[in-house]
């Protein structure tokens, strides 16, 4: 029979004070209001959840968890699936509430809704692959084997910057797995969640398997503390800063739990005199003024080599001027849209003071947009060293900030000297150079001519302080699956 997915008529079906556990929509004591980074209005009241919430959440995860795990492969699969059609089908809709709750431009929440889909879709497909093995023995009287066995229940906290691919990605993985799921959504995007919870309980997801208890920041830290402690959870995985993901996997440590970190980031983007320049200028417009640069694998520190340095910054300032459209993210012609918040602007502000008082020198932007609120212009600070802010710690904003640097040895040195390793993108028409700058940079992602990396057949995650495990690709679902060895006498 051919699958027809229903469409939701329009977003504001899916804004709910509710929160949904064991398949029911819940009414919670406390609401939070979530507000549109464009104008401060009310988008709408969410529900707040508590540590007993959580404590409920994780209860009957763990009961639903005793019959999901023993689902067959194709069955979650085949739910899975579903799901995926009925979020491509309410693709507008969804995108619509990514762009009220966060600010993103429509375009890119459109790319959004159709990136969180393709996880959904990959982890089905990748439910009927959790092979295990047979291995060859010394010893001709036993036979070896290992399974993968679902891990139990899984906790997540995701962020605001991608509220509907951060759940898919980690959800679907644990779902697919056989694992059921716990998840707090960011407080500034609980509404993106709990849409494609509705849809995923349309697709058949049974009651338990997908728990979402959105909350108030103040409620945030108990909720942490009640499922990384909780003896019933057996994996958490976290999206968000560096400075949360330390925390919980400070709390998991008490029952040893399987922990899964997508950290910040701090990523070098490097042009070297061989590359083709206008592939450059526009990967880096791309990688780094994408969503007004919010995204935790957006350029970070941009090096130039020294021969190319002018004319890449007289370039990048060009397509700043021509390509960037400022206005309401709604607008289907909009590329450039508020921040997510005040907090956000400031620490961009700060940034952009700090790096003028160290001698690096604002050549475009450096202030807050004409249209007030929490626009900010895309800026580019030439001149800019090590020891500035803008270089060494995370922006996640839309300031370019660019190194000049002379040999490929200095540039490595440079790029590598940072605690943080999560994506990093180079530029440069000699393949030698290619392999090993690849090779030697210390990045979980190498972006090599190309700023666009991320894709649901590809392994995304970091190594230093950005992240344990990986996300998407083959290896998905190994966090939340235990492999089991047996020794058959
Ligand atoms: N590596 C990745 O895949 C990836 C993806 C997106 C964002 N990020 C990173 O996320 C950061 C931006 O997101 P943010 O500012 O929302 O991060 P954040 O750490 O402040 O918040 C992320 C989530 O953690 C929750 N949270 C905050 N403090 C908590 C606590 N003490 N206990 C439990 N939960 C807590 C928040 O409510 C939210 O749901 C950036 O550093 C960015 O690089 C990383
Ligand atoms: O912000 C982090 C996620 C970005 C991505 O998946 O491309």
């Amino acid at each position: 029979k051919p699958l027809i997915f229903r469409r939701i008529s329009s977003m504001a079906n899916f804004i709910t004070d509710k929160a949904y556990i064991n398949g029911e929509w819940r009414s919670v004591p406390g609401s939070f209001n979530v507000l549109n980074p464009l104008n401060g209005e009310v988008v709408g009241k969410a529900a707040d959840c508590d540590r007993s919430l959580a404590e409920e959440s994780v209860k009957h995860a763990h009961a639903a968890f005793q019959s999901w795990k023993n689902t067959g492969a194709k069955t979650r699969a085949d739910v899975l699936k579903k799901w995926y059609g009925l979020i491509l089908a309410n693709q507008e809709c969804l995108a619509e509430l990514v762009t009220k709750e966060n600010g993103k431009p429509i375009k890119e929440s459109m790319g959004e809704i159709a990136y969180a889909a393709s996880f959904v879709e990959w982890l089905a497909e990748e439910a009927k692959r959790t092979y295990g093995t047979t291995i060859p023995t010394s010893n001709a009287n036993k036979r070896l084997i290992s399974i993968k066995q679902p891990i139990g229940v899984a906790a997540m906290i995701t962020p605001w910057n991608f509220p509907a691919a951060m759940i898919t990605r980690k959800a679907c993985a644990a779902i697919a797995a056989g694992c059921t799921v716990v998840l707090k959504p960011a407080e500034d995007t609980p509404f993106s969640a709990l849409a494609l919870a509705k849809l995923g309980e349309e697709a058949g997801l049974p009651a338990g398997v997908l728990n979402i208890i959105p909350s108030s920041r103040e409620h945030a830290q108990e909720i942490g503390e009640v499922i990384c402690t909780h003896p019933d959870v057996a994996a958490v995985s976290f999206t968000g800063s560096t400075a949360t993901g330390k925390i919980l996997l400070g709390l998991a440590s008490s029952t040893v739990k399987k922990v899964s970190l997508e950290l910040g980031g701090l990523a070098p983007f490097i042009a070297f005199e061989s590359a083709d320049l206008k592939k450059v200028v526009a990967n880096a417009m791309a990688c780094k003024f994408r969503y007004m640069g919010q995204t935790c694998v957006c350029a970070n520190r941009i090096f130039v080599q020294e021969s190319i340095h002018d004319e890449f910054v007289e370039q990048l300032i060009a397509a700043i001027k021509n390509e960037l459209k400022f206005g309401d993210p709604l607008d289907s012609k909009v590329t450039f849209g508020p921040m997510i918040n005040e907090k956000a602007v400031q620490k961009v502000e700060s940034q952009v003071e700090d790096a003028i008082k160290n001698g690096g020198k604002v050549v475009c932007g450096g202030k807050r947009g004409k249209l007030g609120g929490t626009f900010f212009e895309p800026t580019v600070i030439t001149d800019v060293t090590p020891s500035m802010r803008c270089c060494n710690e995370e922006t996640f904003g839309p300031i370019a900030s660019i190194i000049k640097f002379s040999t490929e040895k200095e540039v490595l040195a440079m790029a590598n000297d940072t605690r943080s390793g999560l994506a990093g993108y180079f530029f440069s028409n000699d393949v030698a150079q290619c392999w090993r700058v690849a090779e030697q940079l210390e990045v979980g992602m190498v972006g090599i001519n190309e700023g666009l990396i991320s894709a649901p057949e590809a392994p995304f995650g970091g190594v230093k302080e950005s992240g344990l495990g990986r996300e998407g690709s083959q290896v998905a679902l190994d966090e939340f699956s235990e492999i089991k060895y047996m020794c058959w006498g």
